[in-house]
C-alpha cells in the first residue's frame, strides 16, 4: 500500500436489490463469468470480515486432503515453502481438496467474524498452480442462530464425516442466494493470483458457502465489507467503542498507509505488531518542521489523516489512542475532529478525497509518547452526537489502536444511512 494521493475510493450502491437466482445450480460451461477484475477495486479498502483475527472461522469443508480449509482466513499473506511436505503430499497455505475421481464438487462454510455487507471478495490462489481450482462459486448465508457445529485442530487429510453431512445439511446452503456465479479462477502466479468480484446485495450476510469445481487449492478468501451490529440488543446507557470494526466502524478516507492501514486500528484487542496499525511513511518535509509550542507539540504544517464513519451515529465520552509497538516511530502529537453526515454528503467527501466541509474539534492537540496506551476524557470538547471522526497524526508515524467510547444515539436521532443500515437487521 502505497498512497500520498487523496483517497477516492466510491462507497458501492447499497440499496440496489440482489438479482440472481437463489438456488440454480449452474452448468459451468454455460454461464462463465466475465472474469475477475483486472484492476484494483474500490472494495478492497473495507474491513475483511471473515479473517480469523476479527473471529472468522471454517465451520464445515467437504474434503481437506492436502490442506485445510482454516488457512483461508489466515490473516497473513501466503507462503511457499518449496521443500515442505505432508503424508498426505505438498505442504499448501491454503485449501486444497483431492483430484475428485466422481461426480460432485468439493465446498465449505465459512462464518463470518462480523456479519454485515459485502461489497467484493478475493479468491486469491497464491502459489497454486497446476493444482488451483479452475472456478468457484460463492454464496450468502444471513442465519439468525449460528449451526452449532465447527471444526477444530489441523484436518490435513480429512474428508467431512456423516455426522458433519448430516449437520451442515440443515442449513439448506445449495439454496443461498449467489453472491458470485460460477466464475473462473487464474492460477496463483504472483503476479495474477488475485481474483476480485464486486457484490452487489444488500442484506446482512452471516455465512459465506464457498463452492469449487470440481476440486483443488485456494489460498486465501477475502471477505470486503461494512460490519452490521443489531443495535437493539445495546442498552442506551451502555457505553461502546462506536467505531470498533465489529460495531460497524469503517475506514473511508486517509493521507497514507504505507506500512500499515488505518483500518488496523479499529480491529480487536491490541496490536500483534506494528503491521497491525496505522503506520505512514517519513514525511519528506519534516527538517523544516521542528519548532514546538510551550507544550513541546510541534508547530508543523505536515500531518497525516484518516477518517471513519462510526458503527453507529453518537456522543464519544472518551477516547483511546495507542502507539503500542511504535517506539521510534510514534507520531509526535494528535488530534481528533469529528461531524456528522447524511449520506449524500458522505459521498460527495469520498468524492473529492475529504478536502473540504466544517469539522468540529473533538479532541485538541495531544502531545504523545511511545508504545503507550493514551486515555483521554476531561480533554474532550464535544458533547453532541457525531457520525464520522478524522484523526490527524503530525508530523507522521504510527498509531496501534483508536477507541472511541460513547453512546450510541437512538436511531429515530440518527442520521438516514445508519436508520437504512439498522433498518436490515
Ligand atoms: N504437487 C502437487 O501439488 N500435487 C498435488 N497437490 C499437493 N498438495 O500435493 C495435486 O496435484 O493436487
Amino acid at each position: 500500500m502505497n498512497s500520498r494521493q487523496p483517497l477516492n475510493f466510491v462507497l458501492q450502491d447499497r440499496s440496489c436489490d440482489f438479482q440472481a437466482s437463489t438456488s440454480q445450480r449452474v452448468d459451468m460451461a454455460e454461464r462463465r463469468a466475465p472474469g475477475p477484475v483486472a484492476e484494483e477495486p474500490d472494495f478492497l479498502q473495507f474491513n475483511d470480515l471473515a479473517c480469523e483475527s476479527v473471529g472468522g472461522k471454517v465451520v464445515f469443508a467437504s474434503d481437506e486432503w492436502f490442506a485445510p480449509a482454516a488457512n483461508l482466513l489466515k490473516r497473513e499473506p501466503p507462503q511457499f515453502i518449496a521443500s515442505a511436505f505432508t503424508e498426505f503430499g505438498k505442504w499448501m497455505d491454503g485449501w486444497e481438496t483431492r483430484r475428485k475421481r466422481t461426480p460432485g464438487h468439493d465446498w465449505c462454510i465459512v462464518q463470518l467474524g462480523v456479519p454485515g455487507l459485502i461489497h467484493g471478495v478475493d479468491v486469491d490462489t497464491s502459489f497454486f498452480t497446476g493444482n488451483h481450482s479452475p472456478y468457484v462459486s460463492v454464496q450468502a448465508g444471513c442465519l439468525n442462530q449460528p449451526p452449532d457445529f465447527t471444526l477444530e485442530g489441523d484436518r490435513t487429510g480429512m474428508a467431512a464425516s456423516d455426522s458433519q453431512l448430516a449437520a451442515v445439511a440443515k442449513l439448506g446452503s445449495e439454496a443461498w442466494p449467489e453472491l458470485v456465479c460460477v466464475s473462473q479462477l487464474k492460477p496463483g502466479y504472483t503476479d495474477c493470483c488475485h481474483n476480485y468480484f464486486k457484490v452487489n446485495f444488500s442484506h446482512r450476510v452471516t455465512h459465506l458457502r464457498l463452492n469449487m469445481y470440481p476440486d483443488g487449492g485456494i489460498a486465501r478468501l477475502r471477505v470486503y465489507g461494512v460490519g452490521l451490529r443489531d443495535w437493539s440488543s445495546v442498552a442506551s446507557q451502555q457505553d461502546v467503542d462506536l467505531v470498533a470494526l465489529t460495531n460497524g466502524g469503517v475506514c473511508l478516507g486517509y493521507s497514507d498507509a504505507h506500512f500499515g492501514h488505518p483500518r488496523n486500528m479499529i480491529g480487536p484487542g491490541r496490536a500483534v505488531n506494528m503491521a497491525d496499525g496505522w503506520e505512514t511513511a517519513r514525511r519528506l518535509d519534516r527538517p523544516k518542521q521542528l519548532e514546538a509550542d510551550q507544550r513541546g507539540i510541534l508547530q508543523v504544517p505536515g500531518w497525516e489523516w484518516a477518517v471513519f464513519r462510526l458503527g453507529h451515529p453518537g456522543e464519544i465520552r472518551s477516547i483511546e489512542v495507542d502507539t503500542r509497538h511504535f517506539k521510534g516511530n510514534f507520531p509526535d502529537c494528535c488530534r481528533l475532529e469529528a461531524r456528522s453526515l447524511s449520506p449524500e454528503e458522505e459521498a460527495a467527501c469520498v468524492r473529492t478525497g475529504w478536502n473540504s466541509g466544517k469539522w468540529q474539534l473533538l479532541l485538541p492537540p495531544q502531545k504523545l509518547r511511545p508504545h503507550h496506551r493514551h486515555l483521554f476524557e476531561s480533554e474532550l470538547t464535544l458533547s453532541r452526537p457525531v457520525s464520522h471522526v478524522r484523526l490527524i497524526i503530525s508530523p507522521d508515524g504510527g498509531v496501534s489502536r483508536l477507541r472511541l467510547w460513547g453512546r450510541a444515539t437512538p436511531i429515530a436521532a440518527a442520521p438516514a444511512n445508519q436508520q437504512r443500515a439498522a433498518s436490515k437487521l
